[in-house]
């Protein structure tokens, strides 16, 4: 049986939000590599090896450009890739901290997606795939080996239909072809929720909320700057296998209170948590429920 209420784990500190949020994405890779996650029928794990992949370090660390060309993995996982889609803002300081800790994330099987990208240069702060390549990507120990890395194509960001549409084909090469499968099923996909209740580039009553047929829409009037963005539909995030919130600090706890406690506000986040039902979980600091009146559940570590 699903319920529309997810799964919330809260801790005291930023620390233990990144410690949880960590072994939660690596439980997940290694459901996904050993074939437990649901829906690897409709793509979700197997390699897409067509696509030509940024790998974050190709330019600067040549010997690893093979993980970039090779879908195949070494065989202990039968070929089958762990795809994550990540958003930027807060999430990449807890993957900073929670993720580059720990030895275990086996890096050159992970294909990382776009939750969205706003459309500026990767050399802009605001950009997600910038942010993500200076406080995740690039600090990856040297002997590590490397992730494949399906950013926004740079030379399209004045153009957000164009970008868009071009992502959406890059979605498409990597999960199976839009006309074989319904949606793309990510095995895990990491959001954020701004205090103005958006996720992914997904506004509060904006119109987009309803886009029901592309998998990868554009955005030109974002009420956040910038105003030119792209971003997954709700029906491609609420496909996926795992949708992961995390958010931190009391600005964000007026707009928790309302995604929980008042869901037929239709704010995004409560859209996701009622689209997905069953897949949502929140990992939050306590400052960011204050004064909200929710159920929470104690984080058990998965991985030992
Ligand atoms: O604009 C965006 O904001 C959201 C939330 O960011 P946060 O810093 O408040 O966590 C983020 O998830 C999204 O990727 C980004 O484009």
């Amino acid at each position: 049986m699903t319920t529309t209420v997810p799964a919330i784990y809260a801790f005291p500190e930023f620390s233990g939000v990144a410690a949880a949020v960590a072994d939660h994405v690596v439980a997940a890779q290694n459901a996904a590599l050993s074939g437990n996650s649901k829906g690897s029928s409709s793509g979700s794990s197997t390699g897409g090896g067509s696509n030509t992949p940024t790998n974050s370090h190709s330019r600067t660390h040549s010997t690893n450009t093979s993980h970039s060309r090779n879908g195949g993995g070494d065989g202990s996982s039968g070929g089958r890739r762990f795809k994550i889609g990540l958003s930027g803002g807060s999430l990449i300081a807890v993957l900073n901290e929670g993720l580059l800790a720990r030895n275990d994330v086996l890096w050159d099987k992970w294909d990382i997606y776009f939750a969205d990208e706003r459309l500026v240069p990767f050399s802009d702060p605001e950009s997600n795939y910038g942010l993500v390549k200076r406080h995740l990507l690039d600090l990856i120990p040297e002997d590590k080996p490397r992730p494949r890395v399906f950013h926004v194509d740079e030379s399209l960001i004045d153009d957000a239909q164009e970008a868009a549409d071009a992502y959406e084909k890059t979605l498409i090469r990597g999960f199976a072809a839009k006309d074989s499968v319904k949606l793309p099923m990510f095995d895990l996909l990491l959001l954020g929720c701004a205090p103005d209740g958006h996720t992914c580039s997904l506004f509060p009553h904006h119109p987009l909320l309803r886009e029901n047929l592309a998998w990868v829409a554009p955005i030109e009037d974002a009420p956040k700057a910038p105003a030119r963005r792209i971003t997954l539909t709700l029906p491609v995030i609420c496909h996926s296998h795992r949708v992961t919130f995390v958010v931190e600090g009391q600005v964000k706890a007026p707009i928790i209170k309302t995604i929980m406690e008042r869901p037929e506000k239709g704010s995004p986040c409560s859209l996701v948590n009622e689209g997905a039902a069953g897949k949502v979980s929140w990992f939050v600091d306590d400052e960011a429920l204050t004064g909200v009146f929710v159920t929470k559940k104690e984080y058990k570590m998965q991985v030992k």
